[in-house]
């Protein structure tokens, strides 16, 4: 069964060395975290098996690793400067500062109910009352008070603030002389990365369409509210891909992505059944899509959260980022453009005529795939002896240990030596980690390897090296399985390829 809390996953990400919370010993700081030597096995594994999917596996796809400061052009252009904001509101009583659609969220029901009917909205249509708070900034501060709203941290009404935006982009100087224009924007997402770099991969790969460029990493967003630890944080991880295609096929490759995209969640052990496809209603769609699909992830304690987003962009982000804007036919609404040097265009595969080519952007949080991986993991035993276990079932392909090497007796060379040579032997498979493991008694370990894992732990015990009771099981070491607890004798000679069988 998945874990059933935050709170069992946090401790156990605490207590095993998974995450830990930013610049700790210093007080912490909110919205950044830390992996540790597990966090960060288990967030490689992700991103090799989403890469693996999504370029190795497929012939139309390039991959990127663009910059993380850009260019304020680009984030202009992009319609960020403008838009990448969220509404806040801040409590005059303490000075606290929210997003205004959380503070809401976050009230007792009946208070919702009072803020939607003072402000005239339909109390069932969140999205909808969200949207008028925004509409009637005067109106929604009155509203906020006399429906009696509080502050989440004093527990008391606030005195409510009229909603203004916030934009969320983190700004930064650029070089020695900190004047107007020496500034740069630390990307809120990868994706922009991928529009400006459209022509350096279309020239130097001759890709025509369609085709998709394969983005992970790091995007900053100065979120008002930081919260649910990994799940809202401002330094996130992204795994974005840009596909690009002909004007008319973006709504059959919209349904391509979805599908594919389910399909390696499921392959990940966030299975189907606890993702929802939420259809982003109009109004709430961001000012590039013309549709998009929210795969809302069940978590526990939050409830159907955002995951991954795949949205239909159209042809604004190269239409925007674009030159000679007139020339090129675009569909979506863009504004002006007289910056930009590059013409991002592509011959379409039947007229040959240039044309900015529509995109599908699946994107996902590394952040928030390792919360939904490591809560479907979760599991809580009651063993026969009455006792109870907690086991991480990982799949294997994502467990930060494949397997764990321990000699029976950790001071007895015979015994250590053959452990450190089947470690070396094992670690030559490149499967991943393999961890020689002689740090406590064996039920120990077993428990550690159960919590964080892994799939297999190898014993090499005074048998093996011929000093036990059974000749028989000279060379031979017992083998444990995480998942059924079944103990295997099995030949040094043949373990490898034992092993490479049930971790490929
Ligand atoms: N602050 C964040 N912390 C962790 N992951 C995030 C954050 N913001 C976005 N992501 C991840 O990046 C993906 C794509 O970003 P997108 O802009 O679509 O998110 P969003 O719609 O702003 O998310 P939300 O509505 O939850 O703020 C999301 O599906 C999520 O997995």
């Amino acid at each position: 069964m998945p874990a059933t809390s935050m709170e069992e996953l946090v401790s156990l990400c605490k207590r095993r060395g998974f995450i830990f919370q930013g610049s700790e010993i210093y007080g912490g700081l909110q919205g950044f975290y830390d992996y540790g030597p597990l966090g960060v096995e288990l967030k490689n594994n992700i991103k090799a098996a989403w890469w693996r999917t999504n370029v190795y596996e497929r012939d139309d796809m390039e991959g990127l690793d663009a910059s993380i400061i850009m260019h304020r052009m680009v984030l202009r252009h992009s319609g960020h400067e403008a838009t990448f904001s969220d509404p806040m509101v801040d409590n005059k009583k303490n000075g606290k500062r929210y997003r205004l659609d959380h503070l809401v969220k976050d009230q007792k029901a009946d208070v919702q109910a009072k803020v939607a009917e003072l402000m005239g909205a339909d109390p069932e249509n969140f999205a909808a009352l969200v949207a008028a708070l925004n509409a009637n900034s005067a109106q929604a501060s009155q509203a906020l008070k006399d429906a009696g709203v509080r502050d989440p941290f004093s527990g008391e009404v606030g005195d409510w603030t009229e909603p203004r935006p916030f934009n969320m982009m983190f700004k930064t100087t650029i070089g020695p002389v900190a004047d107007d224009d020496s500034y740069g924007y630390l990307r809120p997402e990868t994706a922009q990365g991928i529009f400006t770099n459209f022509k350096n991969v279309v020239d130097s790969t001759s890709r025509r369409l369609p085709f998709g460029i394969a983005q992970i990493g790091k995007a900053f967003r100065n979120e008002i509210t930081p919260r649910n630890f990994i799940f809202r944080v401002r330094e996130l991880e992204q795994m974005e891909i840009e596909f690009f295609c002909t004007p008319g096929t973006d709504e059959e490759w919209h349904e391509h992505w979805l599908e594919q995209r389910l399909k390696w969640w499921e392959a990940q052990g966030v299975p189907r059944s606890k993702i929802e496809i939420l259809d982003v209603p109009k109004e709430d769609l961001a000012h590039y899509s013309k549709r998009t699909y929210d795969l809302m992830y069940d978590y526990p304690t939050l409830g159907h959260e955002e995951i991954e987003g795949i949205a239909n962009r159209t042809d604004f982000d190269l239409g925007s980022h674009t030159k000679a804007q007139g020339e090129l036919g675009i569909q979506a609404r863009v504004d002006e453009n007289l910056d930009s040097v590059a013409k991002l265009t592509i011959p379409h595969p039947e007229t040959n005529k240039p044309v900015v080519p529509f995109v599908i952007e699946p994107s996902a949080g590394v952040d928030r795939a390792m919360l939904a991986v490591l809560s479907e993991a979760f599991t809580k035993e009651t063993l026969e002896n009455g006792s109870e276990r907690i086991v991480l079932k990982l799949r294997p392909h994502l467990a930060p240990i494949k397997v764990a090497v321990i000699p029976l007796a950790r001071n007895r060379e015979e015994i250590t030596s053959v452990a450190r040579a089947i470690k070396a032997e094992l670690q030559g498979l490149g499967l991943g980690r393999v961890l020689y493991e002689d740090s406590g008694n064996i039920g120990k370990a077993y428990r550690r390897h159960d919590e964080v894992g892994t799939p297999f732990c190898v014993t090499v015990d005074f048998d093996t090296v011929g000093k036990g009771e059974d000749p028989n099981l000279t060379d031979t070491v017992t083998v444990r399985d995480r998942d059924t607890l079944g103990q295997e004798r099995v030949k040094i000679s043949e373990l490898s390829g034992w092993i490479r069988e049930r971790l490929r």
